[in-house]
């Protein structure tokens, strides 16, 4: 099978190039690299030669591919799908970006969630792809179990998203702010006699100046936070918050008769871990050791961490999970609105399941078939 990369070098691609020398996928295919930068210029080193890099803009050259995987981002998809649609290509289209996802040619890939959704899909001539929001994939992954067996009635999830899905240069300037924090007050700090709330007021000032580091970023994230995260819509939610339920619903194949999903998402200063305080009502009321059980049956990278806590300071957070497939769920309690009120928080890479890996795996779903 021919598969085309488009936008393997940016910071989705490279996690994908990386998980798929890991399990030597590049083996079992002929991969063709492509370029919106540097046509003919040298691929990546995968194990095996490849030819100089193609122009990703000329469609001759993408409609000789079987499938293409594109991490490239949603101007690309948008300019370029539909022209090679239009052409009378018939491969496989496999996208990380937002574009397609909620259009009906488009399946969302989850397959630990919704292999079934995607075998119906294949089998009916579906050519087209889609990588689902990273919150929204790794909420699925974490309680997929409670939803498979008709448990949860609702969610509302409040999220703690890293600066990683916001870009490479948003990581940059995060670490930039802390940096700009410390110099601030290294002086005060390398006095023990020094006056903590003197550190406080001048990190305050520093971040409400001009010297803080904000080009990326619209206002400060380190030493705060963003309640907002992407464009706003007319409903008062965020964009970010409304792919929650039409995303999860539709990689369930369950539009037509939704699980109402709607919390707030925040963004935090972490690197590339995502979490989520999930408060979800079940449809009954379920003894806590079997929903521990059907949590972590659900799939292999799931892990229930016990509501302990040792445990959850241990395994419950971005710098334990970071650039790991580990998707750890615990808080696990029953909340005192009634025991039909679970808690549940979750820690995962949003990299990895929230976009590279979903895509690396369908893949290896079309080289099965
Ligand atoms: N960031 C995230 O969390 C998620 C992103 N996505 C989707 O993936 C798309 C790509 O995201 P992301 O990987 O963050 O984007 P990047 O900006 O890291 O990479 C996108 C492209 O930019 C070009 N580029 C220009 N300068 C550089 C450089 N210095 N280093 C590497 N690449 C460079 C490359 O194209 P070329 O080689 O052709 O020059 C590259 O493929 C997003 O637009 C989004 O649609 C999906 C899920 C999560
Ligand atoms: N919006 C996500 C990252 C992302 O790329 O999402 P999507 O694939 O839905 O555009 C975040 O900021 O954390």
């Amino acid at each position: 099978m021919k598969v085309g990369f488009v936008g393997w070098r940016g910071m989705v691609g490279s996690v994908l190039m990386q998980r798929m020398r890991e399990e030597q996928d590049f083996a079992r295919i002929e991969p063709v690299f492509f370029t919106t930068s540097n046509p003919g210029g040298k691929g990546p080193d995968v194990g095996k030669e490849v030819p100089p890099l193609k122009d990703a803009l000329d469609l001759d050259a993408l409609k000789a591919m079987d499938a293409i995987v594109t991490c490239q981002g949603g101007d690309y998809t948008k300019d370029v799908y539909p022209r090679l649609r239009a052409a009378g290509w018939q491969g496989y289209w496999i996208d990380a970006a937002s574009t397609l996802r909620m259009q009906d040619e488009a399946v969302i890939i989850l397959d630990p969630v919704n292999r079934k959704v995607i075998e119906l899909a294949l089998a009916r001539g579906v050519k087209t792809y889609v990588g689902g929001n990273c919150t929204v994939s790794l909420m699925l992954m974490a309680i997929g179990g409670l939803i498979e067996q008709g448990l949860v009635e609702w969610i509302s999830p409040m999220t703690y998203q890293a600066a990683s899905g916001a870009g490479a240069r948003n990581m940059r300037e995060l670490i930039q702010q802390m940096g700009a924090i410390h110099q601030e007050v290294k002086a005060l700090l390398d006095d023990p006699a020094s006056a903590i709330l003197e550190i406080d007021r001048k990190v305050t000032d520093l971040m409400r100046s001009e010297r803080y580091p904000l080009d990326a970023w619209p206002v400060p994230l380190a030493g705060s936070l963003i309640p907002w995260i992407d464009v706003q819509l007319e409903t008062g939610q965020s964009r970010e918050e409304w792919k929650a339920q039409v995303e999860c619903n539709k990689i369930l194949g369950r539009a037509d008769h939704p699980i109402p999903i709607d919390g707030l998402c925040v963004r935090i200063g972490a690197m590339r871990c995502h979490s989520q305080a999930l408060t979800i009502k079940l449809t009954r009321d379920v003894p806590l050791a079997d929903i521990h059980g059907i949590i972590a049956s659900h799939n292999a990278w799931v892990k229930v961490v016990p509501n302990d806590r040792e445990a959850t300071m241990r395994e419950l957070t971005p710098a334990a999970v970071s650039g790991t497939l580990s998707v750890p769920v615990g808080r696990l309690r029953k909340l005192s609105m009634g025991p039909q009120y679970l808690s549940a928080f979750t820690v995962g890479d949003q990299l990895l399941w929230g976009a590279a890996e979903p895509l690396r795996r369908m893949v290896r779903i079309l080289l099965e078939r």
